[in-house]
């Protein structure tokens, strides 16, 4: 097939349509997201290394406060228009019903343009509302951001010569990035950044978030009804869609292929950081306790011991030193990261002295004898059932009768009940996890679930979650001496006794997941 020049394609008139009526509908109803996505086309000025500085009387954006409202209007008065027409004519209203019907009547000429009107005044508010850095973290796209300044502009073809992409296929893709607002065209084949693009010029770690995305997760996600068809129980580190995506089932779990190819795992490390440093997940919310963060003051009055499981380089713990000064804070991780751990960890000596780094596989004995809390943050949404449990019992010889274990995780709501973008953040988590890693996001039961798996010495205290934060804490303390085993002699009669009403039991849990306990001793074997 011959290819066409690009010149013709980028001067071919938009969409062709037959009547009149048709014409001025086109231009209408993209009339509102060309005028703020992209600017009235201007001669750019160029240098002589084709990259363009934007003309200095290039018109001037209107704040995105006027233009919010100005959409909002425009979504009202359109709407209004369709409704009134809907209801006039006895038709159904759009709704998420199951039995709603699943394309609109036809409309007449102008109250289908009223409906392209909403479609993109919509989509644009929502893009104004999300701000840059929200709407590329959650609507990733792989660009070529860096590849020139945020203050100038650059021709299709010298952009081309900066990848390995030809220019058709370049086109294409920034094309379809510009209706997401990322990367504008001032004039036919001339691009611009937009605040989306420059964010991700400049921010390399959200950069880093788009390309695991693009390179890690989409692979995994496109093979997860692979791996869900071949081991529907979904519980095993090396039989997720990461491993079909990758060649290595039954191989190696994802951080051991990450080992493997360090670049790959920083661009993890650097994805993760970007993801829990946003809006929703800062640490502050875990101590604000006015604002619904746990109180650790009772521990603090004594000198207590805090135990950060899996804590990475210790940074909560550096956040809580501060806040508490009397607890000893324990940052446990594997060898490498705590080798890697910035040294000292905190420029204050009174801080930095109570905060000792260890390192300890948490899928051994949990070597912190008798301390007051066991933390995990980020951590049980990376494990099925089966580890998570393990995690926990892990614990258990370390434990003294009301020691507390603390996990800092999302915790699902019923559908429906979470404000509606949280819960597309949350449960896109939720399949990211099992694409990834055959892992979960849980609702409150489910924790529930997993310390009564543990043991039945876990009194489950219920779930809280700070105002404005997207991660819950959920709590459980170590009371064994509660424990009623009824007549039975042992807890393990009381498991037997509690799975004969059919209650989920730690025996239940390891028989149906013998795989994943097989493959953690295999991974035990291995660490040795
Ligand atoms: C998602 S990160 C969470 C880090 C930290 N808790 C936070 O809140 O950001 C998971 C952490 O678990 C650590 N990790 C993974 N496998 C581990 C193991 N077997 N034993 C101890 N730490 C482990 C990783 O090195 C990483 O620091």
């Amino acid at each position: 097939m011959g290819k066409f020049k690009i010149s013709s394609w980028l001067n071919r008139s938009p969409s062709p349509m037959s009547d009149e009526d048709g014409k001025k509908q086109n231009r209408s109803s993209f009339s509102g997201l060309s005028s703020s996505l992209t600017s009235k086309p201007k001669e750019p000025q160029s240098n002589t290394t084709g990259i363009h500085t934007p003309p200095s009387d290039e018109p001037e954006r209107q704040p995105s406060t006027s233009r919010m409202i100005a959409l909002a209007q425009k979504i009202a008065k359109e709407t209004e228009k369709l409704e009134t027409y809907m209801k006039d004519n006895n038709l159904p209203m759009p709704s998420f019903d199951v039995d709603a019907p699943a394309d609109f009547p036809k409309l007449p000429a102008e109250i289908s343009r009223s409906r392209q009107e909403i479609i993109f005044a919509t989509r644009e508010l929502g893009l104004l509302a999300h701000g840059p850095r929200e709407s590329l973290r959650w609507g990733v796209w792989e660009f070529s951001a860096k590849l020139f300044p945020p203050a100038e502009t650059i021709t299709l073809s010298e952009l081309q010569s900066k990848t390995s992409l030809d220019p058709i296929n370049l086109a294409r893709i920034l094309r379809l990035a510009m209706t997401k607002g990322i990367f504008r065209e001032p004039v036919p084949g001339i691009i611009a950044h937009t605040a989306a693009s420059r964010v991700l010029a400049e921010d390399s770690d959200l950069h880093a978030w788009v390309a695991f995305n693009g390179e890690d997760i989409f692979p995994a996600a496109a093979h997860v009804l692979e791996a869900l068809k071949t081991h529907p129980e979904a519980t095993s580190l090396t039989r997720a869609g990461f491993q079909f995506a990758f060649g290595t089932v039954d191989k190696e779990p994802m951080f051991v292929t990450f080992g493997k190819d360090p670049a790959r795992a920083r661009r993890m490390g650097k994805a993760m950081v970007s993801l829990t440093g946003g809006e929703g997940y800062e640490i502050s919310y875990l101590l604000d306790v006015e604002g619904g963060g746990y109180d650790f003051s009772e521990i603090d009055a004594k000198g207590g011991t805090f135990v950060d499981v899996g804590g990475s380089h210790g940074f909560v713990d550096v956040d809580l030193a501060k806040k508490y000064r009397n607890m000893k804070f324990v940052v446990q991780d594997t060898a490498k990261t705590v080798e890697s751990a910035p040294k000292p960890i905190c420029e204050d000596e009174q801080v930095a002295g109570r905060i000792e780094l260890m390192p300890h596989d948490f899928f051994q004995e949990q070597p912190t004898k008798d301390a007051d809390v066991y933390f995990f943050r980020w951590i049980m949404h990376n494990y099925s059932t089966p580890y998570a449990v393990k995690l926990l019992k892990n614990l258990i010889p370390a434990l003294k009768p009301g020691a507390r274990v603390i996990i800092n995780d999302h915790c699902l709501l019923e559908p429906g009940q979470e404000n509606p973008w949280d819960e597309t953040v949350m449960r896109r988590m939720d399949l990211v996890m099992l694409a990834l890693l055959n892992a979960q996001e849980r609702t409150e039961a489910e924790f529930r679930d997993l310390f009564k798996a543990a043991s039945d010495g876990f009194v489950f205290k219920g779930v809280t979650r700070p105002k404005g934060c997207r991660m819950s804490i959920i709590e459980a303390v170590w009371r064994p001496d509660l424990v009623d085993y009824g007549a039975s002699a042992t807890p393990a009669d009381a498991d037997a006794a509690a799975g004969a009403t059919g209650a989920t039991t730690a025996a239940d849990v390891e028989a149906s997941t013998t795989n994943a306990l097989e493959e953690l001793e295999l991974e035990d074997q291995e660490a040795k």
